[in-house]
């Protein structure tokens, strides 16, 4: 029997997944690695040490299971996204420690392209909102500390890429400089439309074009990895961003789906078919993957804090030993008590966008306790997706969705998944396999080896471990949010 290789490089940790002809998990294997942050709102990794999670991560889940690179069919790899590399040609050496999506260094370059009139321009092209998120800039500033870096890039001796692009260019030894569509999505210096580079916004923010990976399908040959790494030559086959790979692993396919991933934060993506849609609620629009050479595109939605509120809970006011205990908790609230939580600790994400506003409790009286704050952070996160659904309806009316499909380590609570049918007034569905992530990583690599099902094929496999319908009356869930919204307006206001 043939396996694959799933690696899912993530923000705070690398896995490797490997998966059996079947695409059963048979094996997995986790490392940490350190973050940076040297000036508030700086977020770094250091690229030496991704590189070297990964090989670890890799060799040990092949070690722990047995299995050889040489019953390898292929590898996928799934990344976090946004997160820019930039290294040496000739030496492989990192320019700079990668610039972490999160990291807000870059503000004052995408305020010189708004008062340059380019935001529009951005905006069509890339689907983008114009925010020091995304890689442009961030390759641009590193670019900046050096006075021959841009001189060297246009000479081909400086490389850009993602952190697939990044991993790529070494497990193949330097032969492959590449990426897939939904990373470069991700850069704000790719034209989602045209399905290329731009040259309008790479000259705007002096990035040299030849330091840019070619750009491949989601499902494609990336090269194959120097045998020293895991014994043997293995074909890398399988690339998306986390969050396109989780939608992927949903086997959101049609039009309409949407998946929602519920981890420290949240991230929505809805597939809206073969054009893209412009956002009027300051969504994002992007590539949902690319297969034969056609993209499918998704509007997004991300929320900054979901799993969080409820390590802060934990952590922050000792009020659980345990993330899964909140469910429970939340339980035992007092129905008559109507505490609200505004978890904006970083600012609000999407649909408001709004990076200086500060959170807020509402509703408090002497009887609060324990569990109203718990039912008020688990609310919370069903509250904002709802602003997203509601963002991507006005976007999006053609459709109802068809579909909510949920994951990540949040999904888990019973709980809260009740109370996001609840206040959606929608079903939503969890699936018996949750690591969507590397799933769908794992499956595009499969696909593309031959040994596992095509497209709808893989979508058939998708099988439901709980379906939540709302048990709410629509008069009090319409109350509800509108209470939700005017708190909303009330924190942005202070
Ligand atoms: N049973 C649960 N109830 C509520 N929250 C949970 C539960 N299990 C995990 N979480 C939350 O989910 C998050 C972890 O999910 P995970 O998908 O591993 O996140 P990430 O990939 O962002 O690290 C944590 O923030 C944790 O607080
Ligand atoms: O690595 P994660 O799961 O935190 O995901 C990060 C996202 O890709 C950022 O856009």
């Amino acid at each position: 029997m043939k396996f694959i290789l799933a690696i899912d490089q993530g923000t705070t940790s690398t896995r490797a997944v490997l998966f059996d002809g079947d695409m059963q998990a048979v094996g997995t294997a986790q490392q940490e690695f350190p973050q940076y942050f040297p000036k508030a709102g700086w977020v770094e990794h250091d690229l030496d040490e991704i590189w070297d999670s990964v090989v670890a991560t890799c060799r040990q889940v092949l070690a722990q299971t047995g299995i050889t690179a040489a019953d390898l069919a292929g590898i996928g790899i799934t990344n976090q996204r946004e997160t820019t590399a930039v290294w040496d040609k000739a030496t492989g050496a990192p320019l700079h420690r990668a610039i972490v999506w999160q990291d807000r260094r870059t503000v004052e370059i995408c305020e010189a392209l708004r008062g340059g009139g380019h935001e529009d321009m951005i905006r069509h092209k890339t689907g983008l909102l114009l925010d020091p998120y995304f890689s442009g800039t961030k390759a641009s500033w590193i670019l900046d500390q050096n006075p021959e870096a841009r001189d060297r890039a246009a000479r081909g001796e400086l490389l850009f890429g993602t952190i697939d692009s990044f991993l790529i260019w070494r497990l193949t030894g330097g032969a492959s400089h590449v990426t897939d569509a939904t990373n470069a999505s991700r850069t704000m210096l790719y034209d989602i439309r045209e399905g290329a580079w731009s040259e309008e916004i790479c000259g705007l923010l002096q990035v040299p074009m030849a330091m840019l990976p070619e750009v491949k399908d989601c499902a494609a040959d990336f090269g194959i990895t120097v045998p020293e790494i895991l014994g043997e030559a293995v074909p890398i086959l399988g690339v998306a961003g986390d969050q396109q790979a989780a939608g992927i692993g949903q086997a959101c396919f049609a039009p309409g789906m949407m998946k929602s991933t519920y981890g420290t934060g949240c991230f929505a993506l809805l597939n809206t078919g073969e054009t893209p849609v412009v956002s009027h609620n300051r969504l994002l629009t992007t590539v949902a993957y690319q297969l034969g050479g056609k993209p499918t595109y998704a509007l997004e939605g991300s929320i900054f804090i979901a799993g969080a509120a409820v390590q802060w809970l934990r952590d922050g006011l000792g009020l659980l030993e345990d993330a899964a205990q909140s469910g429970a908790l939340a339980r035992q609230a007092d129905p008559e008590q109507d505490v609200l939580l505004v978890p904006a600790f970083t600012g609000l994400g999407a649909p408001y966008w709004q990076p200086e506003c500060r959170g807020a409790v509402f509703g408090l009286t002497r009887g609060t306790g324990p569990a109203e704050m718990a039912r008020a952070a688990l609310q919370s996160v069903a509250y904002q997706t709802r602003d997203l659904w509601e963002a991507m309806r006005a976007d999006w009316p053609e459709e109802t969705h068809v579909t909510l499909r949920v994951d990540g380590g949040m999904s888990a609570s019973d709980w809260t998944m009740q109370s996001l049918s609840d206040l959606l007034g929608a079903a939503v569905d969890r699936p018996k396999m949750q690591e969507t992530t590397v799933l769908g990583a794992g499956w595009l690599a499969g696909m593309q080896a031959g040994i596992y099902p095509d497209q709808a094929g893989f979508a058939a496999t998708w099988a439901l471990d709980r379906k939540f319908t709302p048990q709410m009356a629509p008069a009090q869930r319409d109350a509800a949010y509108g209470r939700w919204q005017r708190a909303v307006q009330a924190v942005i206001g202070v």
